[in-house]
């Protein structure tokens, strides 16, 4: 894969599915009584690996592209899986079903690639275990492999050192084979799809401020779900119409929930031209339609309560930042760290090998932006989220941009390099 400077972009695109929606639908339409059936699912491989642990534990689920159908058996139709729950390279998947494995009557043991088994884990197994999982990071070291002896949950109230949406829907899941209320209060409020998705499948859940609740042993019953566009893929080419010259992209059926839409708000205070149209609510989400067009962007500071709302967009708000004037501050993300790869780091190298001038902190980085940037040859670290940002910082840049694993971006964005070729000239 070779990107070049491109002199425009132009076109109407539609984005894949919202992968965190995604894994949740198959999740939650396992637990659930009946037939759940999901549209705009997300065809990429760390969704791929939540079906296919849910498969080993006995559900049906026929996948056909962006549809799937899952014949749900209730919060106590999982079977003890025979092998190894392979949770490939996908963080979501392991955590969250942690949530459900520690509700379950018997034992399971989980594992994914080299990134998966160097991700924290303590995260969830102390809380997990408070409330009477027994689980055993194999390696000793709080990473996967990890066994889960489930069963005998009782319900608690857990404060969260960390904003994290998986920790919270581990905690949440887990609470439904409790007998009571069980909650969790975060530190800034992180992503709510597991509020409003299992409240839809007839959970009760509350929310209120940074605190989440469910009430144990609900009837969860199938649903038909319409998956938004993931706000997390759009950002390459908000990013993109933003930076290139002579822009002007409409991005479809972007998922635009308040607790994910940093990354909107975040160009705006740059400088970005975004148009919303359609404001709508599809499945219980916010989606709108965008229109984006090139603009000169400037530095800004990035911290505190935004940060859950853009953690995943930071590596390509990172390159929006090299190409605007003036400084950015992105502080308050230690969470980058422990990503598919050190995010900070990641970034900040390959930021520096095209010529920017990016320097890593304990929590976040500072970019001094503006340095004319020329094509290298793209570390990846293995990490979806570093091929494609840096894609359109060659988008951007002087010469030739390569990776040295461009494929990586299967993990959530299959067709990313079609979508791009189809609108960059
Ligand atoms: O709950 C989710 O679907 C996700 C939560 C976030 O992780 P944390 O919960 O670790 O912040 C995010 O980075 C990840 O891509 C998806
Ligand atoms: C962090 C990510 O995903 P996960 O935690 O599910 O591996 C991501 O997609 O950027």
């Amino acid at each position: 894969m070779e990107i070049k400077k491109a002199n425009h972009i132009k076109g109407q695109i539609h984005i894949p599915g919202d992968k965190s929606i995604s894994h949740r639908g198959v999740m939650f339409g396992a637990i659930a009584d009946g037939t759940t059936e999901l549209t705009g699912f997300l065809d990429g491989a760390d969704c791929r690996s939540t079906i296919a642990c849910f498969q080993k534990m006995g559900i049906a689920i026929k996948q056909d592209a962006d549809h799937v159908v899952i014949q749900g058996k209730g919060l106590h139709g999982l079977t003890e899986p025979r092998n190894i729950l392979d949770v490939g390279n996908s963080g979501t998947t392991t955590r969250l079903i942690s949530g459900i494995l520690s509700g379950c009557p018997f034992t399971s043991t989980l594992n994914g690639d080299a990134s998966i088994q160097k991700r924290p884990m303590q995260r969830i197994i102390k809380p997990l275990s408070m409330m009477g999982a027994r689980i055993t990071s194999l390696r000793g070291n709080d990473c996967a492999p990890l066994e889960i002896k489930g069963g005998d949950l009782h319900a608690i109230h857990y404060d969260s050192p960390v904003a994290s949406a998986q920790v919270k829907s581990a905690i949440l899941l887990a609470g439904l084979y409790c007998d009571g209320t069980t909650s969790v209060t975060e530190p800034v409020l992180s992503r709510n799809h597991t509020e409003l998705m299992l409240s839809g499948f007839g959970a009760n859940v509350t929310s209120s401020g940074r605190t989440a609740s469910i009430e144990g042993n609900p009837h969860l019953v199938g649903q038909k779900i319409q998956i938004p566009g993931d706000i997390s893929s759009a950002a390459y080419f908000i990013a993109a119409a933003s930076i290139v010259p002579n822009a002007e992209l409409m991005i479809y059926n972007v998922n635009c929930n308040p607790t994910r839409d940093g990354i909107l708000k975040v160009a705006e205070q740059m400088g970005a031209d975004i148009t919303y149209e359609n404001r709508r609510k599809v499945s219980g989400e916010e989606v709108c339609d965008l229109i984006v067009r090139s603009s000169s962007l400037h530095g800004t500071t990035i911290e505190g309560d935004l940060i859950p709302t853009l953690i995943d967009e930071i590596p390509v708000i990172a390159v929006m930042a090299a190409f605007a004037e003036g400084d950015t501050i992105i502080r308050d993300a230690k969470e980058l760290r422990v990503k598919e790869s050190d995010r900070v780091t990641s970034v900040v190298e390959n930021l520096n090998a095209m010529g920017a001038d990016a320097i890593g902190t304990e929590d976040g980085m500072i970019i001094h932006g503006g340095r004319s940037m020329h094509g290298t040859q793209i570390k990846t670290y293995a990490d979806h989220r570093i091929a494609m940002s840096f894609a359109i910082a060659g988008l951007a840049a002087d010469g030739v941009t390569t990776f040295d694993d461009p494929d990586c971006v299967v993990i959530s964005y299959p067709n990313f390099y079609d979508t791009l070729q189809k609108i960059s000239s």
